[in-house]
């Protein structure tokens, strides 16, 4: 199970590492990241991404980026590349969040360039998709599912192998004060991870939206793991969430 959370804009550099040191500790001791039954990760900004990787790495912590340029250098002013991100020691970086998408103007068009640019750097895409509005499940995974492989285009063309990480996030579900039915992501995630079970990218499907601690054991069946926001800015809430995951292991 990948198990983490984008820290988006919340936290200035203070708290950001006072967030990781405390999270670290929990993994550095918990069973379920030391037997390897979660790979737990943190997305920071990018100026903390370095002091990150530094605390990170020695509790089996994965660090991603929020973002990346789809060229590997050049003149792109305030852009940050897919090599240098590699550099810090970056292995996962978000794609087409709903906010990016909302606020930033992304498209699946930019999407699809950034999602090949990070598997042609080895670094694994964190790409979000999700439907705007609710509604029924099936239409919501027709529509991600063709989400899906707009944002995926050019790494076919490109024959790109690797690991991806598809986070389902129904817009709809971000910053709400609960996640959406258990039914439906259910059903959601279960048409995704069928969609891509043959796939020669080697994916996995995560829940992110509002999620918190008590949800992974109802969907669990499910989904590979967990994207984190606002339900774990205390980082007891990230502890529990492990419990959570090692409890389902024991009883598998
Ligand atoms: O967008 C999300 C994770 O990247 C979810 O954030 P919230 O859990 O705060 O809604």
């Amino acid at each position: 199970m990948l198990i983490g959370s984008s820290l988006k804009m919340y936290f200035g550099r203070a708290r950001t590492l006072e967030w990781t040191r405390a999270v670290a500790a929990i993994c550095a001791e918990h069973p379920a990241v030391q037997g390897g039954v979660v790979e737990p990760f943190v997305i920071p900004t990018f100026p903390s991404i370095p002091e990150v990787v530094a605390i990170a790495s020695d509790a089996r912590m994965l660090v991603g980026a929020q973002d990346l340029h789809w060229e590997d250098s050049g003149a792109f002013t305030g852009e940050v590349s897919a090599p240098e991100l590699a550099e810090h020691g970056v292995s996962l970086a978000e794609i087409g969040h709903a906010e990016r998408r909302a606020m930033f103007g992304e498209s699946d068009a930019t999407v699809a360039l950034k999602v090949a640019a990070a598997l042609r750097n080895g670094i694994a895409p964190v790409l979000c998709i999700g439907e705007t509005d609710e509604g029924a499940p099936a239409a919501a995974a027709a529509a991600c599912i063709r989400q899906l492989e707009a944002s995926l285009a050019l790494a076919r063309e490109a024959d790109a192998i690797g690991r991806l990480v598809v986070a389902y996030e129904p817009v709809w579900a971000i910053g709400a004060p609960r996640p959406a039915g258990d039914d439906h992501i259910r059903a959601v995630a279960s048409a995704l991870r069928e969609h891509l079970a043959d796939d020669q990218l080697d994916a996995q499907v995560i829940y992110g939206g509002s999620a918190g601690p008590g949800l992974l054991p109802r969907i669990a069946d499910s989904v590979d793991g967990m994207f984190l926001g606002r339900f774990v800015h205390d980082p007891a809430a990230f502890g529990t969430i492990l419990d959570e995951a090692l409890a389902l292991r024991g009883a598998r």
